[in-house]
């Protein structure tokens, strides 16, 4: 397979000058299922990234020990307990994008939970598959679900979880070989020079030039899984090209907080989104 660097200029491709006659029902419903007692930050950091991308209407549903941090760290979202399976149904049923895993625990309750949502999830819906749930789908045997879109967001430890192969083995053709076995439309794989692959892209995938160690902090994938979330329910045009603009986004943002800082805490990129967001409208079209 080719490589082609991921661009800039995906991101003044992707984002796009709002209509004056819109409202948030037009940027997307995105329902985060992530979070657990242990994990509570991967959740509220990933609801941070969807709402500080320009998602429309964001949900968490969590651990109900989770709802008070939610709210005052992130107000704009709403919050249902996941273990209330009447509202989760509802929320799935409404969601045009749905995240499930970050900050997830390995227990019986996350498998009945990721069994349900894959059960019930449609066709016209985008499934994006992070952390605990991909450690858990290798674990389990899990197949992932053929009818939405699907997003797997994993390292190189939860890929080799899922894929079988080593991190030594994690090569392109095995990477992409692998990925369409499983019937999965992309693969963002992350590390220090994170890949991105589509199903229908036999010959080529993306890798990103940018980033480095100063985003090696718990957290950083969680805010990058809520960042390609909002993205996804907001830009419809090309699914690939979204999602490469969101991953460079969040290592842009980083890339420019390093200047002045040892390390670029997750929250610190989820908090400067909407401002970097409107310099590529600025730039490409003003
Ligand atoms: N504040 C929070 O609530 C946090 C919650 N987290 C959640 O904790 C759960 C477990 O995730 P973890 O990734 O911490 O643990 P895992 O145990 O699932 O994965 C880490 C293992 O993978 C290996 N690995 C190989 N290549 C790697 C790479 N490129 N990057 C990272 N690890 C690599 C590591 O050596 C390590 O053994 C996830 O659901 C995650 O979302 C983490 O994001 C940390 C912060
Ligand atoms: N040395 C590095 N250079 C560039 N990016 C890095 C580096 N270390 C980590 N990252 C990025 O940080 C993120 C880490 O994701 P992940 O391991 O899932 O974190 P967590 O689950 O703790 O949120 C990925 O986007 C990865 O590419
Ligand atoms: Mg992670």
């Amino acid at each position: 397979m080719d490589k082609k660097v991921i661009e800039k200029k995906s991101l003044s491709k992707v984002i796009q000058r709002r209509l004056k006659e819109s409202n948030k029902t037009n940027y997307g419903r995105i329902l985060l299922i992530c979070g657990s007692r242990s994990f509570g930050g991967a959740a509220i950091m990933a609801t941070k990234a969807a709402v500080y991308s320009g998602a429309g209407l964001v949900t968490l549903a969590s651990d109900s020990a989770n709802r008070t941090a939610l709210l005052s760290t992130v107000p704009e979202a709403m919050f249902i307990d996941y273990s209330n399976k009447e509202k989760l149904l509802s929320a799935i049923e409404k969601s045009n994008v749905i995240l499930i895993g970050s900050g997830l625990e390995d227990s019986d309750f996350s498998l009945a939970l990721l069994k349900n949502v894959f059960n019930n999830i449609q066709q016209k819906q985008i499934l994006i598959i992070d952390g605990t749930a991909l450690s858990m789908i290798g674990k389990y045997h899990l197949s992932i679900p053929k009818n939405p879109t699907t997003v797997l967001t994993p390292h190189q430890g939860e890929w080799q979880r899922i894929s079988g192969l080593s991190i030594s083995e994690q090569n392109p053709a095995q990477n992409y070989k692998k990925m369409s076995a499983l019937q999965n439309d992309f693969l963002v794989l992350k590390s220090s020079a994170t890949e991105i692959y589509s199903i229908t892209n036999t010959k080529e995938y993306g890798q990103l030039n940018i980033g480095g160690p100063y985003q090696a902090t718990g957290g950083m994938g969680d805010t990058l899984a809520g960042l390609i979330s909002g993205f996804m329910g907001q830009f419809h045009d090309n699914n690939l090209l979204t999602i490469q603009a969101a991953v460079y986004l969040h290592s842009y943002i980083a890339n420019l907080l390093s200047q002045n800082n040892y390390v670029t805490l997750p929250t610190k990129i989820a908090d400067q989104i909407p401002l970097i967001m409107k310099t590529f409208i600025q730039n490409e079209f003003d």
